[in-house]
């Protein structure tokens, strides 16, 4: 028994296309791992299954029901999919720059226009030159990631090489 069938599905975000014609079957007991670069579509993938997002075009099935009709009850298929989300706690008022700076601003005191200028370097060395002015909820689980990343960076951490060497951990610990 096919649990989920998944035939030629496509999603786009504006002129953003993230899904181009994606099929996947997964059967009962079946585990799938989704691999993909940073952006690539993954999330969107398992939000649209999830009847958060909804196809622009293709067809998905769960077990024998067509679910991408626009017609079907989606908190009704929601029941029957666990979903575990990402979440990295960003302020979701707040642009990308301004999480970014936010902490080196009020709490470290840095300068409004240095740390905007840090920030939109930061970000675009974490390829997200283009995400700047984003709010969070537009961005994708690792972009979010590294959006919380660059927030962390920003404040001028202790570096990593000396805090190693406070608590005596070896060149593989962390993470
Ligand atoms: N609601 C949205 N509005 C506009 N663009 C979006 C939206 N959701 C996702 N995107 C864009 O769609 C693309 C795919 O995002 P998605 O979350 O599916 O990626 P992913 O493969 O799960 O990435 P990651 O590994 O970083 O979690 C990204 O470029 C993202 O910016």
């Amino acid at each position: 028994m096919n649990v989920l069938e998944a035939t030629n599905v496509w999603k786009a975000f504006g002129d953003n296309t993230v899904l181009r014609g994606v099929d996947l079957t997964l059967t009962q007991h079946e585990v799938v791992v989704l691999i993909g670069a940073s952006g690539s579509g993954k999330s969107t993938l398992l939000r649209t299954i999830n009847l958060i997002e909804r196809i622009d075009d293709g067809r998905l099935v769960l077990s024998g029901d067509d679910i991408s009709d626009p017609r079907v009850d989606a908190d009704a298929v929601r029941a029957r999919i666990g979903v575990v989300f990402q979440q990295f706690n960003l302020f979701p008022h707040m642009k990308v720059i301004d999480n970014v700076t936010l902490a080196a601003r009020k709490v470290h005191g840095q300068n409004a226009a240095q740390a905007r200028a840090k920030g939109v370097a930061l970000l675009e060395r974490f390829g997200l030159g283009d995400k700047v002015d984003a709010y969070p909820d537009r961005l994708s689980g690792g972009q979010q990631q590294r959006v919380a990343i660059a927030r962390a960076i920003l404040t001028d951490p202790e570096p990593v090489a000396a805090r190693r060497d406070h608590v005596g951990a070896g060149p593989h610990a962390g993470g």
